[in-house]
């Protein structure tokens, strides 16, 4: 395994390590040296699944020790890539050394060349949906093309994309989704690396299920005439660990999904009056709340973000908290009833097997397409409204999303409730992970025969 030194792509690895560890495979999983104590509970088969540490060279502009997304502010990300890429001969020498029957990554364009030369083949595993893979990742071949690519390829769906105008997006969405198309200083964009990547390996891996995305699934393995695998929902198991006191304590002293949870993944940097704007929105609602959010740019401290008085206001019923939290643990507490998130993959994962209301800010890239994926397909999340230019969203839109999932007798609420619990009970359905895992098995091994 050897995913882009960020926690979202980490994460979905090592819980697809683990399902491969249930039915006996070794794997081996290229991880930053300092990064691998926070995945060390993650790692549900030690005796399968080893870490090999990578050293993260030190290049100009990364700060000192950082090794992944949530070390450095999203637009370092081209700096940890240089560093990334830098890497390579350290996985070189790991795959000399171990000749592994095949290889799981994502980010490193340079692997499928280097793994052919060994004999290795490569598998493209996605920690994005099908949905917004084909929505972004189809016209972003102009790159690979060595064509102009731009925020106009992205606003409407491409050709022939199984959905219609629902997943249209709005300019300042198409804005977000080209941003990681950008050459920063003259290396390769973002969108560059995965229309290589993927087009270079053996065969795509999507952690998803043909019940929800089939015929954007059909969609992308036609264009990229590649095979898809499906792992299914691959849902981690529940963490032995619980969830630290002091959390557990605060969120016990409220009713029964009444707490509002916010949080935007492990990358996200807000602009401070946006940040402030959900922080305020949050407490109009008049519920519990808590936030877990980077400081906003600008900002050394959480403190010096939050608007002038808020924290006297709120106190009792309101916190906003900067640093690491067990988001799972977090979720399925008794006293949180709603969930309003960025809709990153991972957490619209957990958001869907979770009993919380959802309302969705998406903020950057991918994240738009699941969003309008939850909110106008599923239609099992609110949206909170925006300004179609730049995304502006305030206060009152945020209150209101809130309000409209949360306040007893909204029949949207309820309608959303109801949605969200079919498709809860679909993911959770016995067996349903078991028959996903045996397939995908058969299908790893016709790609090695
Ligand atoms: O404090 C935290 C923050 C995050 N997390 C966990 O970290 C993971 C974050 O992954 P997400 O996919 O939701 O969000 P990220 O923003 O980190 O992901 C990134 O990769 C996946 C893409 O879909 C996202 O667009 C991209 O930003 C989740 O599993 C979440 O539970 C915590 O457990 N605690």
């Amino acid at each position: 395994m050897f995913p882009w030194f960020a926690m979202g792509h980490i994460t979905p690895f090592l819980h697809l390590s683990n399902k491969l560890a249930e039915k006996g495979h070794k794997v081996t999983f290229l991880i930053p040296s300092n990064t691998q104590n926070k995945f060390n509970h993650l790692n549900h088969h030690p005796h399968l699944i080893q870490f090999i540490p990578l050293a993260v060279p030190q290049v100009d502009g990364l700060p000192l020790g950082a090794e992944t997304m949530s070390d450095i502010p999203v637009h370092q990300a081209p700096v940890l890539a240089v560093a990334f890429d830098l890497t390579k001969d350290q996985v070189k020498i790991a795959l000399e050394n171990l000749k592994p029957n095949l290889i799981f990554f994502d980010f490193a364009y340079w692997l499928p060349p280097l793994a052919e030369s060994l004999g290795v083949k490569c598998i493209f595993f996605s920690v994005c949906s099908a949905v917004s893979t084909s929505y972004i990742l189809v016209p972003a071949r102009k790159l690979y093309k060595g064509q102009h690519f731009s925020e106009h390829d992205l606003i409407e769906p491409p050709k022939g994309y199984p959905s219609g105008s629902s997943m249209k997006h709005l300019l300042f969405e198409a804005k977000d989704g080209v941003y990681f198309s950008s050459e920063f200083n003259g290396g390769i964009s973002f969108f560059h690396r995965l229309t290589t990547s993927m087009t270079e390996s053996q065969a795509l891996c999507y952690r998803a299920c043909t019940e929800m995305e089939g015929p954007f699934i059909d969609y992308f393995e036609k264009q990229y005439n590649k095979e898809i695998l499906l792992t299914g929902p691959i849902l981690p198991k529940p963490s032995h660990t619980p969830l630290e006191e002091r959390w557990a304590k605060w969120l016990d002293g409220f009713k029964q999904e009444s707490v509002v949870y916010c949080a935007f993944g492990s990358e996200c940097v807000m602009e401070k009056d946006q940040f402030q704007e959900l922080v305020l929105g949050l407490e109009q609602t008049g519920l519990p709340f808590l936030v877990r959010l980077k400081p906003p740019f600008g900002c050394e401290t959480l403190e010096e973000a939050l608007p002038e008085g808020f924290e006297e206001r709120v106190k009792g019923r309101g916190v906003v908290h900067g640093d690491w939290i067990q988001q799972q643990q977090i979720l399925s507490h008794a006293s949180v009833g709603c969930f309003v998130s960025h809709c990153g993959f991972g957490s619209m994962w957990e958001s869907l097997v979770s009993s919380c209301q959802i309302v969705l800010v998406p903020q950057a890239g991918d994240q738009h397409a699941n969003a309008k994926f939850m909110t106008k397909e599923l239609k099992v999340a609110m949206d909170v409204e925006r300004r179609e230019e730049d995304g502006w969203f305030t206060k009152e839109s945020v209150c209101k999303a809130v309000k409209l999932v949360m306040d007893e007798g909204s029949e949207v609420g309820e309608q959303v409730r109801a949605n969200h619990l079919k498709w809860k009970d679909f993911l959770l359905t016995e067996d349903l992970e078991t028959s996903y895992i045996n397939n995908f098995m058969i299908k790893l091994h016709d790609i090695l025969k």
